[in-house]
């Protein structure tokens, strides 16, 4: 019998992992969703046939797993508001929200429960994302493997040893995905530019983002092999480079990466006051 797998909250990163779990072969009648929003709960239950919920006394008894996928910022009011039934039930909480601390979640609900803080991204929702997750004190091994399965129809997982890692996976993995649609944006809106239909400009830039993705991925070589294999010498990929070079790309990509990090630790420090 698989495990009954709630999911507080019903937005976009929980709609990614339940596609991603359910495209995985866990029952729809194994997954719930406590949702306030009756639009959302409609929405979820005709795509997925998950049942849903606005009232957490209503589903969440019977599930053993707990996914907490609301914003950082609601999530001491949302936990509260658990804890006493997290209490009786004692389930496996994992939490996916970018900057909220164990102990933070451990001080709302009850210290003594296993807890798993998580950082997925959106590409959950055809299964080709990737999740780090990080292991709280009470958490058994089974529990680690049970963690594991309801991301792992999401993509990838991986551990990390030390909590404080989540917040550069934020801003590498978690982010991520939005730095690349942000690439492809600018070099449609370039592509067109140039002169190219809207179409040709989207189907060119989307195919090859499709084509260099899997090249790193399945090639086995570096991305800077890869670039170098591109970059003609004297030619039109040495030119382009050289533009981004010297508009400080590296720079600007490490600038960016460092303030989502820093914005997750930033939540962090707030969320302590709470
Ligand atoms: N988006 C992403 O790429 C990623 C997000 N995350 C994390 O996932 C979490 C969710 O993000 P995301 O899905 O983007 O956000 P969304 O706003 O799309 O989803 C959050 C959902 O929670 C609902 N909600 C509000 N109050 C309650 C409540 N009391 N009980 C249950 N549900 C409630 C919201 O409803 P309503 O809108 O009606 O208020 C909303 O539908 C965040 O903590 C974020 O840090 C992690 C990795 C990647
Ligand atoms: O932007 C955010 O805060 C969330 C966390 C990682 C991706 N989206």
């Amino acid at each position: 019998m698989p495990d009954t797998i709630a999911f507080i909250g019903g937005g976009n990163m929980a709609t990614s992992l339940i596609g991603g779990l359910l495209a995985n072969g866990h029952p729809s009648a194994g997954v719930a969703v406590i949702e306030p929003d009756a639009d959302k709960r409609a929405a979820l239950t005709e795509r997925f046939g998950v049942r849903a919920a606005a009232a957490p006394a209503e589903l969440l008894p019977q599930a053993t797993i707990w996914v907490l996928a609301v914003k950082p910022q609601i999530m001491a009011t949302v936990v509260g508001e658990l804890a006493s039934l997290a209490g009786q039930v004692r389930p496996l909480v994992i939490s996916i929200a970018a900057g909220v601390p164990l102990a933070a979640l451990a001080r709302w609900l009850d210290a003594d429960l296993p807890l798993v803080r998580s950082m997925p991204n959106t590409p959950a929702l055809i299964g080709a994302g990737i999740t780090a997750l990080f292991a709280g004190e009470h958490v058994s091994a089974d529990q680690c493997a049970a963690a594991e399965t309801v991301l792992a129809g999401a993509g990838e997982t991986l551990w990390v040893d030390r909590e404080d890692d989540l917040d550069a996976v934020t801003a590498t993995s978690g982010s991520g995905p939005a730095y690349f649609f942000a690439f492809m944006e600018a070099m449609q809106a370039a592509a067109e530019e140039l002169g190219l239909d809207r179409e040709i400009a989207t189907r060119l830039v989307r195919q090859t983002a499709l084509g260099a993705a899997r090249m790193a991925v399945e090639s086995g070589d570096s991305p800077t092999t890869l670039r170098t294999n591109v970059t003609s010498p004297g030619g039109t990929t040495e030119r382009a480079l050289t533009i981004l070079d010297e508009g400080g790309f590296d720079l600007l990509v490490a600038e960016a990466m460092r303030a989502a990090a820093g914005r997750s630790r930033e939540l962090a420090a707030q969320i302590a006051d709470q």
